[in-house]
């Protein structure tokens, strides 16, 4: 039975400012839902976004209201292990709210792993690979800092795959700076931008082809979410593959979208498709449509991390690798053991659940009083 529902929000500052064009980060708000079971057992799920509401409509403080006041009461006292017949309830009766359902579904699907004794992955299909690719977001804002800092991945091994965010500046400005960046780093790495939605189509027709002859790999959601039409008429005009991130918010979207050819590439996350099982119908979506798929995040912490590597691990293809650097961003740990980083992959943890476990202790200095 489902005994208990508890949502903390944690403040923990940024390694250094991460400047998107939406909001600059100096501190990340990590959601994480505990949910404890009358067999003892608990399970922890993570609904965290990014700049409060500046990239999507939950914020932190809504998803910890609404789980509260709204949702936990439709799930207290449901079987704990009947998970679809709980998430469905959710569903049925919850508009919206993809944050907070995807942490409920992750934390009760992570509990029930844990009384199965299998990896979370085990439940979603079974993992098909041990280790995932990473990227590694170069946000600083200073091109030679940005150089500077992928420099130093490519010395730990840690990443060589690297995502620049753009469009706070000018085109000329951000394509010069992306220029130089990948100039700096040569061939043998991989340079993408994420736009996040801030150029009009005809900026994105100028910055896009400069991009493009300058060797960039993939252009992440150039244009508005809403603006479909003018992601199919770029990803038609355009070699260089565009990838769709702020579009996706479920299953009906990647529908929508595959049927207008308006991506090469989808960007699956746990949290804006609305929770682990509508993740992964994302994701065939992309596989039936002839999309290739990326793991994304909104820069979780550890929870949300591994539950989203549980799921990409479950992906038969994955071809643009994934950006679960979350916990490397931030200057404080809340897992017991932290995840691994080696040879440019997340090792996927082999325990049962999302793999990890969180250390009441450090959660209890950060959590917000
Ligand atoms: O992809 C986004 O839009 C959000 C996020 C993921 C990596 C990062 O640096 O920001
Ligand atoms: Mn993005």
């Amino acid at each position: 039975m489902i005994e208990h529902i508890e949502v903390i929000l944690a403040e923990v500052p940024t390694i250094r400012p991460h400047k998107l064009s939406v909001a600059t980060m100096n501190t990340q708000t990590l959601v994480l839902v505990r949910v404890q079971c009358a067999d003892g057992i608990e399970g922890w799920g993570e609904a965290t976004t990014i700049g409060g509401l500046n990239y999507g409509e939950e914020s932190p403080d809504s998803i910890k209201v609404n789980i509260e006041r709204h949702i936990a009461p439709l799930l207290l006292g449901m079987e704990a292990s009947a998970v679809a017949q709980a998430m469905s309830r959710v569903r049925n009766t919850i508009q919206g709210n993809r944050f907070a359902k995807c942490a409920l579904e992750t934390a009760l699907l992570d509990a029930q792993a844990r009384r199965l004794n299998l990896p979370l992955s085990e439940l979603l299909g079974g993992r098909v690979r041990d280790a995932l690719p990473v990227a590694w977001t170069l946000a600083s804002g200073d091109t030679a800092k940005d150089i500077a800092e992928a420099e130093r991945m490519l010395e730990l091994r840690r990443h060589r795959i690297f995502k620049l965010k753009i469009g706070a500046r000018a085109v000329a400005d951000d394509v010069a700076h992306v220029l130089a960046i990948k100039r700096a780093l040569g061939d043998a790495v991989s340079v993408r931008v994420d736009v996040n939605q801030a150029w009009s189509e005809l900026e994105a027709m100028r910055g896009i082809a400069a991009l493009e002859a300058g060797g960039i790999d993939l252009i992440e959601q150039p244009v508005r979410a809403e603006d479909r039409a003018a992601m199919a008429r770029l990803a038609q005009r355009f070699a260089v593959p565009l990838m769709a991130d702020e579009a996706l918010h479920g299953p009906q979207d990647a529908m929508t979208m595959a049927q207008a050819e308006a991506a090469d590439v989808f960007a699956v996350k746990i949290t804006q498709s609305g929770g682990l099982m509508p993740a992964a119908q994302v994701a065939t979506v992309a596989q039936l449509s002839g999309i290739a798929l990326y793991g994304g995040t909104m820069l979780e912490g550890g929870v949300g991390t591994a539950a989203s590597a549980q799921l990409f691990s479950t992906f038969g293809e994955l071809a643009f690798g994934t950006e679960l650097f979350g916990p490397l961003l931030l200057t404080e740990e809340v897992l017991r053991t932290p995840l691994v980083y080696r040879d440019f992959m997340l090792q996927l943890p082999t325990g049962p659940g999302t793999g990890v476990v969180v250390d009441l202790e450090k959660l209890q200095r950060l959590r917000r009083k």
